[in-house]
């Protein structure tokens, strides 16, 4: 490299070999790191915080077991691992080296069913890292490099290819086939005592140590791809896979589009968190902060489809990620609604009022001509308490677009009680809930949501106050107390985070 073409060919070897690597440091806030440290002690959180920076070494998947069998599945990735190499082009070296001997069949020992009793739909796929890897450069040539961000940095350490709204820099003259390293911009302590990046996006890098956070990408290199667009392109198209990796710190099978409907992605504790709340076929269950559904699905999944399974989320965007993977999963007992969990006891004077016999008045009709997304909008932007603005309608003026006359709350009692027909498919709709009555569910699941401080790979947690780590723990005491309204004498709350 031209930063290095005046010292000895060894020297500048060992810095190299030393600048691509990945040995990264989580960043914390002093005061965050400072309480961990002293709860956990010193030694033993300066070994989570490195183990947090790694993605973890397997990928775990739940069987829809109403479409196929854990046997099956796992008949069918022991196929594909044979055939396709779905754990991202490991090679029959580094397999052999994976288990000690040489493997003729690579399917077979690196798909494993969950040895764990009550998780038999449960299948783990073997990737493999950290790999030192060797970032090829021509004779008297700067390596081409390609800076990426954090998040986008984070998913390509779990498998995910480069694209294009993840660069945030890139080598001058890189042409599509070009091979590149491929590093990642950290956020870095700012002088007015916050974080920041500091790379514009579309920043020239020119190999030397006058480029963009140099010294700061040290150790933060993830692998190497190949273009698959010039640098011009990368910067001027909105979407796409920028580069193609094909050497990657961390190897993990890849499932995009692999037995879609047959299979999830899901971390073992998400599962278990489903199968802890035990629901039956036939119960009425609420997951209170559902999306994107994957333990609403993993519910339905577990009570054979039958049933009831009220998922609520408070975006719009969200119920909709809902709705879409319980349609891809064929699942009929999901209703998910746009609900702030917070207001989802409903007021018991509101429904003696209309004479509700159920909890959920939906505020969009199946009859309702305007899409329920603009409905939502006028809601959440004229209301604080957008929950109950909608049918406390006496006060209200006529012409008030929140208003919902009398003969609509009847027509909304009659859809209930005859069942939400068409209006619970997707379609692009979501609705909203009013809330539920007290005592009116079987079991209730709070996956509340928290700071993620535990998801792995991360990058950085800087983000994370005691302040706001504080705040995380009122806000979900909050919601437990929703939670244990909403259940029956006798049913069952799974909190989990
Ligand atoms: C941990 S994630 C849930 C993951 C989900 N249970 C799953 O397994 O796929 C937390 C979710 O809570 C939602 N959320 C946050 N605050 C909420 C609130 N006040 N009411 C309803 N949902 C909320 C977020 O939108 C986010 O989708």
């Amino acid at each position: 490299m031209d930063s290095s073409a005046s010292a000895s060919p060894s020297a500048a070897a060992a810095a190299d070999a030393d600048r691509y690597t990945y040995s990264p440091r989580l960043r914390w806030q002093p005061e965050v790191e400072e309480y961990f440290a002293a709860a956990y002690g010193r030694e033993r959180f300066a070994r989570i915080s490195e183990a947090l920076a790694h993605p973890s070494c397997y990928s775990c998947i739940r069987v829809n077991t109403l479409k196929s069998s854990a046997d099956a599945v796992m008949h069918k990735l022991m196929n594909l691992v044979d055939q396709n190499g779905i754990c991202g082009g490991i090679n029959d070296l580094e397999i052999g080296q994976l288990n000690g001997v040489e493997q003729e069949h690579e399917g077979s020992s690196l798909v494993h069913k969950c040895p764990y009793s009550g998780l038999e739909n449960v299948l783990f796929v073997q990737g493999s890292g950290p790999h030192a890897l060797h970032y090829d450069s021509q004779p008297d040539q700067s390596i081409k490099e390609v800076i990426v961000s954090r998040k986008c940095a984070e998913s390509v350490l779990r498998g995910a290819q480069v694209y294009v709204p993840g660069v945030l820099a890139c080598s001058s003259h890189v042409e599509k086939g070009d091979k590149v390293a491929v590093s990642v911009a950290i956020e870095q302590p700012a002088e007015n005592g916050g974080w920041t990046v500091g790379i514009t996006r579309g920043t020239v890098l020119q190999g030397l140590q006058s480029d963009a956070h140099y010294e700061e990408r040290k150790g933060l290199y993830i692998g190497q791809g190949i273009t698959a667009m010039s640098r011009s392109g990368i910067f001027r198209v909105p979407h796409g896979v920028a580069v193609a990796m094909t050497e990657r710190v961390y190897k993990l099978p890849s499932f995009n589009d692999v037995l879609e409907g047959e299979i999830f992605l899901q971390n073992l504790p998400s599962v278990v968190a489903a199968r802890v709340l035990d629901p039956q076929p036939g119960e009425r269950i609420l997951d209170m902060c559902a999306a994107p559904g994957g333990k609403t699905t993993a519910i339905a999944i577990l009570m054979k489809d039958q049933g009831e399974i009220v998922a609520l989320d408070r975006s719009h965007n969200k119920v909709m990620d809902i709705l879409k993977l319980a349609a891809e999963l064929d699942l009929n007992c999901i209703k998910a609604y746009k609900l702030d969990a917070l207001k989802s006891v409903r007021k018991t004077n509101e429904a003696k009022n209309i004479g509700m016999a159920g909890n959920c008045a939906t505020v969009t009709l199946a009859e309702d001509p305007e899409p329920c997304a603009k409905v939502d909008a006028e809601i959440t932007d004229t209301s604080e308490d957008s929950s109950t603005s909608v049918v406390q309608t006496d006060n209200k003026r006529p012409d008030d677009k929140r208003y919902v006359s009398k003969a609509d709350l009847r027509k909304n009692l009659r859809q209930m009680r005859n069942g939400p027909g068409r209006n619970n498919c997707s379609g692009g709709r979501v609705e909203n809930s009013k809330g539920f009555l007290p005592n009116s569910f079987d079991r209730v699941l709070l996956d509340a949501p928290c700071s993620a401080l535990g998801l792995r790979p991360r990058l950085f947690a800087g983000e994370e106050t005691l302040e706001s780590l504080g705040n995380h723990a009122k806000y979900q005491g909050r919601m437990f107390d929703q939670a244990v309204k909403l259940v029956r004498p006798g049913g069952v709350i799974v909190y989990s985070t």
